[in-house]
């Protein structure tokens, strides 16, 4: 009888899991946060594999990701992934049994943070109000923008749905992500069928950043918060046109929390 040594060479792998979306909901925070466990390990910065880069082939895709023992999970993060029409068809190709984590969040707070965003980039973009709404008195929403569109959940998960089973997509609430971190992760490494070393020693919340930060380092003397572009001060909205949104999106969300199971309670 011969017996399988275990694998002790780090080896990169093709993703077990990956977080798919959705863009400015948390998708940083819920990576970072994941780092955090001895036993995953994941590619730093966004693959863009199966939206920019799928003709360069899972070899390529593979040799993006870190190097991993057996037992680890390997991991990436791209948020554009949720709403690339082809996606759903390429990591099922890759591997049917991949596991998925979409982080979502209000879908108006959502629009607001895309746009600063790009207003960081381009300070002489016009109000947020005048992009989002057609013209004044704040009329009908613009669906088209992408800020506002991308808010509409139901749509991609449904697409998502075709391919894999409700159970192999967590779906993770941006806003809890932030007010309660360690009960969230509870969640995340349940579903990932990882110990559950992420608890609330590991976080601490920081007054300054108004989010959540992590003590990292065995004696967790060290404090790390995500960097500036993480957490920016949006700008005030006119509240006639946050009213407009918020009614726009409430059919959608209502499709959302009907497809999802989860009601996130968005006003
Ligand atoms: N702990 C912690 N620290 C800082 N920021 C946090 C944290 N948890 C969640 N968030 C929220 O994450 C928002 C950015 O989302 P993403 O990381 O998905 O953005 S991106 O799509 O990768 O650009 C970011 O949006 P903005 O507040 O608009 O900057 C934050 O609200």
């Amino acid at each position: 009888m011969t017996l399988r040594k275990p694998n002790l060479v780090p080896t990169k792998r093709l993703p077990d899991a990956l977080i798919i979306g959705v863009k400015k909901c948390g998708t940083r925070a819920l990576l970072e946060f994941l780092r955090l466990h001895p036993d995953v390990r994941a590619a730093g910065s966004e693959v863009h594999f199966f939206d920019k880069f799928y003709h360069k082939g899972f070899e390529w895709y593979r040799n993006r990701m870190p190097p991993t023992l057996e037992g680890q999970i390997t991991m990436e993060k791209t948020p554009s992934y949720w709403v690339t029409r082809s996606a759903p068809k390429r990591v099922f190709a890759m591997n049917p049994a991949v596991k998925l984590l979409a982080v979502v969040r209000d879908p108006v707070t959502r629009a607001i943070s895309d746009y600063t965003q790009s207003a960081s980039k381009r300070p002489s973009l016009p109000r947020f109000e005048e992009l989002a709404l057609m013209d004044s008195p704040w009329g009908s929403v613009v669906d088209t923008w992408p800020p506002v569109r991308l808010g509409i959940y139901a749509r991609p998960l449904r697409r998502w749905l075709r391919r894999f089973p409700r159970s192999r997509i967590l779906i993770i609430s941006g806003e809890r992500l932030v007010v309660d971190p360690a009960a969230e992760m509870t969640r995340v490494q349940e579903f990932l069928n990882l110990k559950p070393v992420i608890t609330e020693k590991h976080f601490y919340f920081n007054s300054t950043k108004g989010f959540p930060c992590l003590l990292k380092s065995e004696s967790r003397s060290t404090p790390h918060c995500l960097g500036k572009t993480k957490g920016r001060n949006h700008p005030y909205i006119d509240p006639v046109a946050l009213e407009r949104l918020r009614e726009f999106y409430r059919p959608h969300n209502e499709r959302f929390y009907e497809l999802s199971g989860i009601n996130f309670g968005w006003q």
